[in-house]
């Protein structure tokens, strides 16, 4: 019998979370081409700015993986977000009308500001497994709802191409090779280095959630869940 991977063990550990984060209104709205346009705005602009520490913590990933290869990949990857992923969020912010100040600065939501400081400590704790922890919730859930996605996509290239991003062959690809990472480094953890990693994954997978409920409260919309869940 083949024992169950750290990652499967971490994402089971997270269902309630992880399962209302990739069946959420929102993805369900953006599958649909039905997101209001004040939520859309308000996703993206808050969410470069978790990309930018996302980059940053793919840099802290690329300095303490344990072999070239893994950077090589983890660079490749890197390569793509700052290249075809910035160029969808210039080429709908520019649909969208985003003034400049809001997309270098906006004022932060209190959800983004804390996943900002996961990400942080993701990269500040030194440990490949402990930075896979939070890359691979990112990817993961992220590949998990695009997935669901069925049907025609959306006329809207900013909603379509939010899915499209999210469910291709690299990127299948690329979250197949970090939980992989993620199972072979973590086995290797005593229970102590397990745990911070659980509570990472975990942390991250309810601000996932968190995020997506923030979105409704904050542009006003009617019908939020109301349960940010951790902020
Ligand atoms: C809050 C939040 N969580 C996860 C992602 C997903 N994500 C961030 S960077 C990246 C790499 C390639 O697309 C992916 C999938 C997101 N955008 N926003």
């Amino acid at each position: 019998m083949t024992e169950t991977p750290f990652s499967t063990r971490l994402r089971q550990a997270s269902a309630a979370d992880w399962d209302a984060a990739i069946s959420h209104r929102f993805v369900r709205e953006l599958s649909a081409g039905t997101v209001p346009q004040a939520v859309m705005r308000h996703y993206l602009v808050q969410d470069y700015q978790f990309i930018d520490r996302f980059v940053a913590l793919l840099g802290a990933a690329i300095a303490t993986a344990d072999s070239y290869a893994a950077r090589l990949r983890l660079a490749q990857f890197l390569a793509m977000i700052v290249s075809d992923e910035n160029t969808y969020f210039v080429r709908a912010f520019d649909a969208l009308g985003i003034p400049a100040a809001e997309r270098a600065a906006p004022v932060l939501d209190p959800t983004v500001r804390a996943f900002q400081a996961l990400m942080g400590e993701a990269a500040e704790s030194r440990s490949y497994a402990g930075a896979l922890s939070v890359l691979v919730v990112a990817e993961w859930l992220y590949l998990s709802w695009a997935e669901r996605h069925q049907g025609p996509l959306p006329p809207d290239f900013v909603h379509a191409e939010w899915i499209t991003l999210h469910d291709n062959p690299f990127f299948r690809d690329v979250v197949g090779w970090l939980r992989g990472e993620l199972d072979r480094t973590g086995a290797t953890l005593n229970a102590a280095g397990q745990a911070r990693c659980e509570s990472l994954f975990q942390r991250a997978v309810a601000l996932e959630r968190g995020f997506f409920d923030s979105l409704y409260a904050v542009a006003g919309e009617p019908g939020g869940t109301g349960t940010v869940s951790a902020v």
